[in-house]
């Protein structure tokens, strides 16, 4: 095993306290020797400047295990078509980077440090690249999505129906990059709603988070016969065709999205098993698709829809935060197969429940870094 890991590790550790500062001279660098490569990115490089660190950071963590890294980067790479990224860039990518740890690298930073560098950088390009032109041969850079449907169920959200202009292959529990014509180069994920359809259209349930560009713009300035860019569908939240175990979908607000996407796949599979689909809102109004949960119910004997209400005034259904009414609706989970999507903080606090009410964690699927990074799908 070579010793590229190691000194890429020992060397990052020193320069991620001037992480901040380190990336804003990389983008500084890179523009400035590179001015048309500006036009790839959002005028506004706040949260471009966390992913890229975020990115960073995960490639160094995980040169040890190169299967996940591949994985990792080919998935980076077929999505960076999207934003127009071309094979010769990444040389000047990688020429800013090297001069940004070369000057934050403090006096560790020796020729040996740069040569690990520029050979792990080498690897990863070439990896990206290669993915990349392997995609181009498959399916387009991004899709040009008609908003054939739109409404309101409160005034802060918006279930957006959207036909693509070509096939978008997706399997039910991921999400897709969404980029609106009011705010160009803006990516923003959201799940998709629904599993695939015969028609290819896909839903989105978007909540205007403050100060979300994208999110804003979906749920109030968006109209049917809009058009949005659409970029490749991603995400592991996906059920595992060998497992038979009956379901406990658990949803808090619009992490409903996926958790439905993933009922109506396996409600539309000829099998057996029961599906609970546990709602958490805050009031009877973020129950914004319970009519359509409770339509779905009737036609399939075996999906339980239970709604649970935090912040409201005594109704007929469960209250409290959605982790604490699970062991409410049932002692006992540990024959399940579970899934939780929602905020972070649900998330935590469902997972220690359900660990509580026996279930083994391998058992219990969840996207909690994606929805910690996060204001990636919200805003
Ligand atoms: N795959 C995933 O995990 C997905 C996650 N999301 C995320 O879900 C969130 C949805 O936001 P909203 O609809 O505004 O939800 P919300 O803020 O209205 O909360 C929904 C439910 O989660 C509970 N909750 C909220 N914060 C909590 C905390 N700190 N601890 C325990 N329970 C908590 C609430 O009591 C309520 O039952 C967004 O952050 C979005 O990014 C959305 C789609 C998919």
């Amino acid at each position: 095993m070579s010793s590229v890991p190691r000194i890429v590790k020992e060397s990052f550790t020193r320069i991620e306290p001037a992480a901040d500062t380190a990336i804003a001279y990389f983008y500084g660098r890179l523009f400035a020797e590179n001015p048309q490569l500006r036009t790839l990115f959002p005028p506004a490089m706040d949260g471009q400047r966390d992913r890229l660190f975020q990115a960073l950071a995960r490639v160094v963590w995980s040169l040890d295990a190169p299967d996940e890294l591949t994985d990792y980067l080919e998935r980076l790479g077929r999505d960076h078509r999207k934003y127009g990224v071309l094979p010769e860039h990444y040389a000047a990518m990688g020429s800013a980077l090297i001069a940004t740890l070369r000057r934050f690298g403090g006096p560790g930073w020796t020729p040996e440090t740069e040569a690990a560098w520029t050979a792990a950088y080498r690897t990863v390009a070439d990896i990206m690249i290669a993915a990349a032109e392997r995609d181009a041969a498959a399916a387009p850079p991004w899709w040009v999505a008609e908003v054939v449907d739109h409404h309101r169920p409160t005034p802060d959200l918006a279930v957006v129906t959207l036909r693509p202009d070509r096939r978008l292959d997706f399997t039910a529990g991921q999400h897709v990059p969404v980029q609106t014509a009011r705010w160009p180069r803006v990516w923003r994920r959201y799940s998709i709603a629904n599993a695939p359809r015969p028609d290819g259209t896909l839903s989105l349930h978007v909540r205007a988070v403050p100060g979300g560009w994208v999110s804003g713009a979906l749920v109030r300035h968006t109209r049917v016969g809009d058009t949005v860019l659409l970029g490749p569908a991603d995400g592991a939240l996906t059920l595992d065709p060998a497992c038979d175990r009956d379901l406990l979908l658990v949803a808090g607000g619009t992490g409903l999205a996926p958790l439905r996407a993933l009922a109506e796949q396996e409600l539309a599979r000829d099998g057996e098993r029961s599906v609970h689909l546990v709602v958490g809102a805050r009031s009877p109004l973020d129950l914004y698709d319970l009519p359509e949960l409770r339509l779905l119910e009737s036609g399939h004997p075996r999906l339980r829809v239970v709604p649970v209400l935090c912040d409201a005034p005594p109704h007929d259904g469960l209250r409290g935060p959605v982790a604490g009414a699970l062991g409410r609706i049932r002692e006992r989970w540990d024959d399940h197969e579970v899934y939780v999507a929602g905020p972070p903080g649900m998330i935590r606090a469902t997972v220690g429940a359900l660990q509580n009410l026996g279930v083994p964690l391998d058992r219990i699927h969840h996207d909690l870094l994606e929805a910690e990074r996060g204001g990636a799908r919200a805003s």
